[in-house]
């Protein structure tokens, strides 16, 4: 069963620059309970399709396409009928957390607020507060519900962030690099979290992440964005054991553990891409077809890829 549809999305940026096309014809989807995390390198379009899914793209921006939300039609949709979806059944995990917390508040208090206006009573406030900092992995959860949140480490602030967002029990959640800036310790108690919020509480999350690691441990579902396009999109194991796409290859080959071996050339820029495939002057491989010709993505059994040579 689906939670999120993104079919056709294309959004640009009309700027003195020309037309920045920051999203191409993007289409994935995301089932229930499961993480699919978007992957690319700076600048590459993913901040863009979570800004469409929580209405947070600026006026300016020039949008089509579909997203679907648990079937119903959103991107279209007005504000007054979206402010009922934001927060309580779409949240979004932000990136930096400080500008979603209250500095002069305990950091269960911010919680049990998120719970007050769900109208949760009284007597069940403590428990659940508990039961939702519980899931964060902090040390010590007591301490932590009675600390401010300058007395955390960034990390921890970060999770706590996530608590507030699952204190209003939506439905998806949307984690735009959740650990960026975060150490070693810290990117991996992020990890820990969202994999007990996965076992645990099922929930469906869209994580946006430039973390090729972060996606291997936790995503369901991987999709590679180059130059505001998906150019692979698959089940995690499946894209990390056997790239279809030059550039998932090129990534992969890229991480620390694989020797770091860095991709040569830089993407083009988006308010001038060439015509055939983006992707053609760095390919190792470059095809006659990709001069001219923009690649389709292709469905090899589940496995979409937006390459010519393609194959299962
Ligand atoms: N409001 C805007 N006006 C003009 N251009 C924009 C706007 N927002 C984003 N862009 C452009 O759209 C492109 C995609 O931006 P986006 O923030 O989605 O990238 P990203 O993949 O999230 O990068 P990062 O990893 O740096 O967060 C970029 O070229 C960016 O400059
Ligand atoms: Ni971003």
């Amino acid at each position: 069963m689906k939670i999120l549809e993104v079919a056709g999305l294309n959004v640009t940026f009309p700027t003195r620059r020309g037309m920045i096309r920051a999203s191409q014809n993007v289409g994935f989807s995301v089932d229930r309970g499961e993480i699919c995390v978007l992957v690319g390198e700076t600048g590459s379009g993913k901040s863009v399709i979570g800004q469409a899914i929580l209405h947070l793209l600026p006026k300016t921006a020039v949008v089509s396409g579909s997203i679907r939300y648990g079937g119903q039609e959103i991107l279209s949709m007005s504000e007054a009928a979206y402010a009922h979806l934001r927060g309580r059944e779409i949240a979004l995990i932000p990136q930096n957390p400080s500008g979603s917390l209250d500095p002069l508040m305990r950091c269960g208090r911010q919680i049990a607020e998120v719970l007050e206006c769900r109208e949760v009573p009284r007597e069940r406030l403590s428990g659940e507060t508990g039961r939702i900092l519980s899931y964060l992995n902090f040390p010590d959860p007591e301490l932590t519900a009675a600390s401010y949140p300058h007395e955390l480490s960034g990390g921890m602030r970060q999770r706590l962030t996530t608590g507030i967002a699952l204190a209003s029990e939506p439905r998806l959640l949307v984690a735009d690099e959740p650990t960026k800036g975060l150490d070693y310790a810290a990117r991996n108690a992020s990890i820990a979290m969202f994999r007990t919020l996965k076992e645990k509480r099922h929930d469906s999350i869209l994580m946006i992440t430039h973390d090729l690691e972060l996606a291997r441990l936790i995503g369901d579902t991987v999709g590679v964005l180059y130059s505001g396009e998906l150019v692979e999109f698959g089940p995690t194991a499946e894209v990390f054991e056997e790239p279809g796409h030059p550039y998932t290859r090129g990534l992969i080959a890229a991480l620390p553990k694989n020797g770091m071996k860095p991709m040569p050339g830089i993407c083009p820029g988006l308010s001038r891409l060439p015509k055939g495939c983006y992707f053609r002057d760095r390919c190792p491989h470059p095809c006659t077809e990709g001069e001219g010709f923009h690649p389709a993505m292709l469905d090899v059994s589940g496995r979409w890829v937006r390459c010519s040579h393609f194959s299962a």
